[in-house]
């Protein structure tokens, strides 16, 4: 690609000032491609098309079915793209190929559940108690959106966010990570080559302080929707609040998998692995705070520990690798550090804690690692890692379950593993988390609402509350009848 990779009211330009950024992938360093690397005043004049674009109306005068009739296009041509689509992401997020694949299903799914949705919500009457008023809600696109999203799903978060706000009417400027832009440019070809008007979406790519930030603090900007870690949500939410921008977050977690001693045991441990290790930890939800009923504790720990050590790394065209590497070199200190400190605190090391050898030198390896005998209040318990690591603390009964499972500042997911279902169905009850699976791990579906509890975030995305999060309802009132109310006597004979 050119590195003209900006998408600005319907034209690719490169940064105003030249500015480029090199792409490696993290699985092997290999350069993956060269793209703009916007400047401030690149997201401003994104902004500026998307205002256009939005007061001009002519997105927003399509009918909702119309808009809804579009989504459903960009699933097809997805479907038609898949390969090429799931290679980008697997080139820049150094992920296995088959992980890419089934983030574009998840991707075509949205679009395809939120393509049907359109048309369903054409507001409603209200009554208004008196026959002489007409009185109905209407759902209008909130405006210009600022969509912000991370580098572990790049497209698939972007496309939580793009689908919707298409549906709803809204113009935008969606800002990927700068670690894994490819996707998000493939997006913006699709929307492009579909026929969407020119300044509806807008692409800019860079640092988040550079580019990201505008976002959040440009007038022009009706709704910011970010999904990234905690400490930049806290930056936006604050920069957003000077202009009272509406501000959805869907930030991280620490999430608790409780196994209870009645679970099935071989199902609760595989599904303990992929919860801590899938995409080698680096998932918002990811199962990093495994709490299992002291009875089975040890036999647990054992085997979780054996199998940890089992779990083969490799570059995302590896058949028989099962998880990849970090997303940067950075991040791997990161998560080096972190683990160091909490065997500082005092946490056992049970397995892992150390980089790939060999071949596996050339990216950010990292190894599962299972770390025991910590304490609530430790960092590595009340940290998230983003990463391949999951601490282990034991509990006895449901109370303990439940108190262990909500000590947290997070509330993003959780798990419970048990055959009482009663009381699988009185914990998950009890978990303040904004999604609980009961002897399952990671799922989520277009048609159900995902979004956190606590400091995981605000509103949800997914589901008719994901479309409503771009929506404005307004009240429309008609009096067909209207009379003099009297309120204020006509003193004609005073004046
Ligand atoms: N709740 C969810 O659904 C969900 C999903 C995926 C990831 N996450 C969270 O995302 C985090 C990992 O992603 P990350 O490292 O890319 O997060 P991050 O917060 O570092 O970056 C996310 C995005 O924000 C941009 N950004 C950074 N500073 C900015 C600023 N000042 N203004 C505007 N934009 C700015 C980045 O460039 C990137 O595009 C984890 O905490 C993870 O839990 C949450
Ligand atoms: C929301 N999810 C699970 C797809 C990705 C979180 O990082």
């Amino acid at each position: 690609m050119s590195t003209a990779t900006l998408f600005i009211d319907g034209t690719w330009v490169a940064a105003s000032d030249g500015g480029t950024r090199e792409i490696h992938c993290p699985a092997d360093g290999t350069l993956v491609g060269t793209v703009s690397e916007g400047t401030a005043d690149d997201a401003v004049a994104a902004i500026a098309a998307a205002r256009s674009a939005f007061d001009r109306g002519e997105w927003a005068a399509v009918p909702a079915p119309e808009r809804g009739d579009f989504l459903l296009k960009v699933a097809a041509r997805l479907q038609e793209r898949k390969a090429e689509f799931a290679r980008a992401e697997t080139l820049d997020t150094g992920k296995r190929l088959v992980e890419s694949e089934i983030d574009m299903d998840d991707i075509i799914g949205c679009f395809t559940y939120f393509g049907k949705l359109a048309g369903q919500n054409q507001g409603r009457l209200v009554d208004p108690g008196n026959a002489a008023v007409v009185s109905r809600i209407e759902y209008e696109p909130v405006g210009v959106c600022g969509l912000i999203s991370p580098w572990n799903y790049p497209l698939l978060q972007s496309a939580w966010k793009i689908a919707p706000a298409l549906a709803a009417g809204c113009t935008f400027v969606l800002k990927p990570s700068e670690l894994t832009p490819h996707t998000c440019m493939l997006m913006m070809d699709v929307l492009d080559e579909l026929g969407l008007p020119k300044g509806v979406a807008n692409l800019v790519l860079g640092a988040g302080a550079t580019v990201g930030a505008p976002l959040s603090e440009h007038v022009d900007v009706d709704l910011v929707s970010f999904t990234g870690g905690l400490e930049t949500g806290k930056r936006i939410a604050a920069a957003a609040s000077a202009t009272v921008k509406k501000v959805a977050l869907e930030l991280g977690g620490k999430n608790p998998n409780i196994v209870f001693a009645d679970a099935d045991f071989d199902a609760a441990l595989d599904n303990a692995l992929n919860a801590a290790f899938v995409h080698s930890g680096q998932v918002c939800s990811a199962g990093a705070r495994l709490i299992v009923e002291e009875s089975i504790a040890e036999r647990f720990t054992d085997e979780l520990v054996r199998r940890a050590q089992l779990i083969r790394l490799g570059g995302p065209f590896d058949e028989d690798a099962e998880t990849g590497p970090l997303i940067s070199a950075a991040h791997r200190d990161k998560v080096t550090a972190y683990v160091q400190k909490g065997v500082a605190e005092g946490a056992r090391l049970r397995c892992g804690g150390t980089w790939g050898t060999g071949d596996l030198e050339q990216g950010f390896y990292y190894t599962p690692t299972v770390l025991d005998q910590v304490e609530r209040g430790m960092s590595v318990v009340v940290d998230e890692a983003f990463g391949p690591v999951v601490t282990v603390e034991t509990f006895t009964g449901e109370e303990e379950a439940v108190a262990i499972g909500n000590d947290t500042h997070y509330g993003l997911a959780g798990a419970v593993w048990s055959q009482d279902a009663g009381k699988s169905q009185r914990v998950a009850r009890r978990l303040r988390h904004g999604t609980i699976w009961i002897n399952d791990f990671h799922p989520y579906l277009p048609q159900a609402e995902w979004g956190g509890f606590g400091q995981s975030g605000v509103g949800r995305e997914l589901g008719p509350t994901g479309l409503s999060e771009y929506q404005e309802a307004k009240h429309i009132y008609h009096n067909i009848d209207p009379q003099v109310t009297g309120w204020f006597a006509d003193r004609k004979e005073e004046q």
